[in-house]
């Protein structure tokens, strides 16, 4: 059997991963390709099926790939495989959590067990150039949060600097001699987009080595016999927290943006569906930077759920602040 090729696609919260997802299913398809997607959520509900209508979808919810479900990652490959022989997938692109760890998913598709049925071709990351240098400074004093922005971007074989249209050249220019400071791929391709308008058969084509380890190290650099439970424990984001809000009545748009923006600046992302007041109709809603993006659903009978995604703490009062604003 050929080895699959896969692409992880890594990035922070809201960055626009899924946007350039998209990109390349579009890109595939033109290909005659089959892709199969895992796609991976913290909350315990996959708010954004919808967006993926006709692929072959595997959600690994509740969690972060890289640590609480890693067993599941492997798992799903396992599944994916025996589902790719069946319907002919060949070609999975793996979008992780806004704070999943690449190397950690590394990891589990470099494990022997894999090693005949997978070929990591690259691992796409993507910044978001409005808010990356604010994320910066928002969680200097977080340790783990700081090692997963910089492992986002260090590991990366392409760098996808989207959001553009939300940076102005000076903050573009300043993005870009740090991401170059922080590379560890020199060789990495850096693009710079909106909306993730990349080229996406380069992205696809161009074979760039993933930044390999030496024989002996394990993706933490340590010896072999290291079991990696040091990176569980702090290389990411115990910090991060996904608040699911059920049974949302219909709202007003105006109000539901104006809540949203009140919110404490480390609520970094909101997603979900809601039904708006004015029109009746279900939309899908996108909170990521401040700004609100709302897309009708095709669909009318779509379950209304808002999931938040903070840090842990400052999200617990997140539902009596609904409560008190639209109950
Ligand atoms: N202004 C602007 N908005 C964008 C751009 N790219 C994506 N977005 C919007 O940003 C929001 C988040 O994009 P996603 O692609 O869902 O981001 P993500 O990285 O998958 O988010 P997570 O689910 O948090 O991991 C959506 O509303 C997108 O439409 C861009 O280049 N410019």
């Amino acid at each position: 059997m050929n080895t699959i090729p896969v692409y992880i696609i890594s990035g922070f919260l809201g960055s626009g991963k899924t946007t350039v997802l998209i990109n390349l299913l579009q890109e595939l398809k033109r290909q005659r390709k089959t892709p199969g997607i895992i796609l991976n959520e913290l909350g315990e509900k996959n708010v954004e099926k919808h967006l993926f209508t006709d692929q072959q979808v595997f959600e690994l919810l509740n969690g972060c790939i890289c640590c609480t479900i890693q067993e599941d990652l492997k798992l799903t490959l396992k599944e994916f495989a025996k589902e790719a022989q069946v319907k002919g997938a060949d070609v999975l692109l793996i979008e992780g959590t806004g704070v999943a760890n690449p190397l950690e998913i590394t990891e589990a598709l470099l494990s022997p067990e894999f090693f005949h049925t997978y070929e990591l071709k690259s691992i796409i990351s993507v910044i978001d150039a409005a808010n990356f240098l604010e994320y910066q400074s928002i969680f200097s004093s977080s340790k783990e949060i700081r090692t997963l922005l910089k492992d986002q971007v260090a590991y990366a074989s392409s760098l996808i600097v989207n959001k553009t249209d939300m940076a102005d050249e000076k903050k573009r220019k300043k993005i870009e001699s740090k991401l170059q400071s922080m590379l560890k791929n020199k060789q990495g391709n850096l693009y710079f987009t909106s909306y993730g308008d990349v080229a996406a058969e380069a992205l696809l084509n161009t074979a760039i080595p993933i930044v390999t380890l030496g024989k002996n190290e394990k993706s933490c650099g340590c010896p072999p016999d290291c079991d990696g439970e040091h990176v569980r424990k702090h290389s990411n984001h115990g910090a991060f927290q996904a608040v699911k809000i059920e049974n949302v009545p219909s709202i007003n748009q105006q109000n539901f943006k104006k809540w949203l923006q009140s919110l404490p600046s480390d609520i970094i992302r909101g997603k979900g569906v809601v039904r708006l007041a004015e029109t009746g109709q279900l939309y899908d809603f996108q909170y990521a930077g401040k700004q609100l993006n709302m897309s009708k659903l095709e669909s009318n009978d779509e379950e209304c759920v808002i999931v938040l995604i903070g840090l842990q703490g400052s999200t617990d009062s997140l539902r009596q602040s609904f409560e008190s604003a639209f109950l």
